[in-house]
Formats: C-alpha cells, sequence, structure tokens
C-alpha cells in the first residue's frame, strides 16, 4: 500500500524556449524544473498549478491556458510515498517571472536544457513534453539519484488515461 501525494507540476513555453527554475530549497534543491508542489487539503489540482507558479515566480496563469500534458508517478526504494505528479504547460500568461525564495527562473531553448542538472527521469520525459505528445511515467528510484525501473507511454487523451485510472 502507497501513500499518495498529489503534486502539480508547470512549464511555461513557447515555440522555442522552456523556463525552468532553480530550486533553491528543500525538496529537488539546486535542481532545475518546472514550477509547483503539493496540493493542499480543500483545493483543485489546477488551483495548486496556478497557485504555485504565482508563489515560486509570480506569474499569473488563467485556468483556461493551463493544459495538463502528463502524469507521473515516483516511488522510491523502502518508502511507502507515492508522488502523484501532474504536469501542465501554458504558453499564455500574465507578468514577468521573477526570482523568488524558492525559485530562480531562466528560459532554456529546447537544446539547451540543463538535463544533468534535473531529476534524472527528466531526460527520458521531456521529449515527448518537447513533441508535444501527452504521456504518462512511473519511475521507481533507489535514493534521489538512481533510477531502478521505469515504464513510459504516450496517451491519446489526458481524460481517457483519467477515466480509466483505479
Ligand atoms: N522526480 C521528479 N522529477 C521531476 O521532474 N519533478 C519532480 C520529481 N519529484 C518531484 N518533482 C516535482 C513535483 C513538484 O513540482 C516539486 C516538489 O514539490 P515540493 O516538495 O517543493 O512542494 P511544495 O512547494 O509544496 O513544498 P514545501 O512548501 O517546501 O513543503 O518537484
Amino acid at each position: 500500500m502507497f501513500l499518495k501525494k498529489v503534486y502539480t507540476l508547470v512549464f511555461l513555453r513557447n515555440e522555442t524556449q522552456i523556463l525552468l527554475g532553480l530550486k533553491k530549497r528543500g525538496f529537488g534543491v539546486n535542481k532545475w524544473n518546472g514550477f509547483g508542489g503539493k496540493v493542499e487539503q480543500n483545493e483543485t489540482i489546477i488551483d495548486a498549478a496556478i497557485r504555485e507558479l504565482k508563489e515560486e515566480c509570480c506569474v499569473v496563469v488563467n485556468k483556461c491556458d493551463l493544459k495538463n500534458i502528463g502524469h507521473l508517478e515516483f516511488t522510491f526504494e523502502g518508502d511507502s510515498l507515492l508522488m502523484d505528479v501532474r504536469v501542465f504547460s501554458a504558453s499564455n500568461y500574465q507578468g514577468v517571472p521573477v526570482e523568488t525564495e524558492e525559485m530562480a527562473p531562466k528560459w532554456y531553448g529546447y537544446d539547451e536544457v540543463p538535463f544533468d542538472n534535473m531529476w534524472p527521469d527528466d531526460r527520458i520525459w521531456f521529449p515527448y513534453m518537447v513533441k508535444n505528445k501527452l504521456f504518462f511515467g512511473k519511475f521507481h528510484y533507489k535514493g534521489f539519484d538512481t533510477i531502478l525501473n521505469y515504464e513510459l507511454q504516450e496517451l491519446k487523451s489526458m481524460e481517457t488515461f483519467y477515466k480509466n485510472k483505479k
């Protein structure tokens, strides 16, 4: 039995670049990633995605501009936690990303994404996101650096995926 916690992960993107943030504290510190965090009690996943993006880089995004593009699950050897991460992409938003206490934002060209300083799984599923393919990935880690095994698949529709998910 796993203890599931739901997280959001938002990427702002345009045709040539993607916004990443260098995590300054907490889980994943010193790694580049999208913006997000835990979904709080009595909060919808989409509201959490909007809140975390605003808290972490001061950018405001409307609900209708956030597209759910993927679902990731992370488990860790010897740990009952299952991280359920909902991945979103947006190309319309208000404001200019600024550094906060949590994240230092930076735009990267798609061919200069700093995978060496990111979660090891990112290298595996980013190509799906970059090619605008919907995806589902499951990664089982030993510690935080070693992927023991994983599954990754392209999805036709997120709605169908969630409808069929137990
Ligand atoms: N293996 C992994 N690969 C990845 O790409 N993103 C991951 C990941 N594991 C976690 N994440 C993302 C999900 C989420 O956006 C973030 C972790 O969220 P945090 O723990 O920072 O949540 P909070 O901001 O709510 O934390 P606190 O306020 O510090 O409790 O990292």
